[in-house]
């Protein structure tokens, strides 16, 4: 019986997930919150990328999670981006609900995603098609919050 949970503990599927955004939109504070750590308050400008993992039960399965925080700048990304996309099972699209232009550079990581996605052969047209649906959705909700949420603040200086 040990010997067979042994295999399983091996056999364990590995998922990569990678987490693609502007510069400075949280997806450093996110993907550490999201493994186990604290709110990050300064963290630092993500280099090339960071990795982090997390276990998840599901369906009695026990699934590791492989995220790559990855960065943000351009400067700190160009030679990493084929290793980005490659053998990735998910890309989660991050932008910061304050910032429009954060949420206006989604169309361009969507392309960058597909563009090296496809390569791989595991991206096609369909897909495509429906994250840029999603999109659309998620802009028309932003349209008619953003002016709430651009003014949004709890600072003290700010009147909310
Ligand atoms: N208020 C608030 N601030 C956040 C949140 N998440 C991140 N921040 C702040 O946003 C800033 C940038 O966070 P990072 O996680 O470093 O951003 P990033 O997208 O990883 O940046 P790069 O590594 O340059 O790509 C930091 O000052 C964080 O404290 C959040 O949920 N709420």
């Amino acid at each position: 019986k040990s010997l067979y949970a042994m295999t399983e503990i091996v056999q364990a599927r590995i998922f990569k997930i990678i987490v693609i955004g502007d510069s400075n939109v949280g997806k450093t504070c996110l993907t550490y919150r999201f493994c186990g750590g604290a709110f990050l308050k300064n963290p630092e400008a993500t280099i090339g990328v960071d990795f982090r993992e997390r276990t998840l039960q599901l369906d009695g399965e026990s699934i590791k999670l492989q995220i790559w925080d990855t960065a943000g700048q351009e400067r700190f990304r160009k030679s990493m981006v084929e290793h980005y996309y490659r053998s990735v099972h998910a890309v989660i699209f991050v932008y910061d609900m304050t910032s429009l232009s954060s949420f206006e550079s989604l169309p361009e990581w969507i392309d960058e995603c597909t563009r090296h996605s496809c390569k791989g052969g595991c991206c096609n047209c369909e897909e495509k098609c429906a994250i840029m649906s999603e999109f659309t959705k998620l802009q028309q909700i932003f349209q008619e919050t953003s002016q709430f949420l651009l003014n949004l603040s709890v600072q003290p200086q700010h009147a909310f």
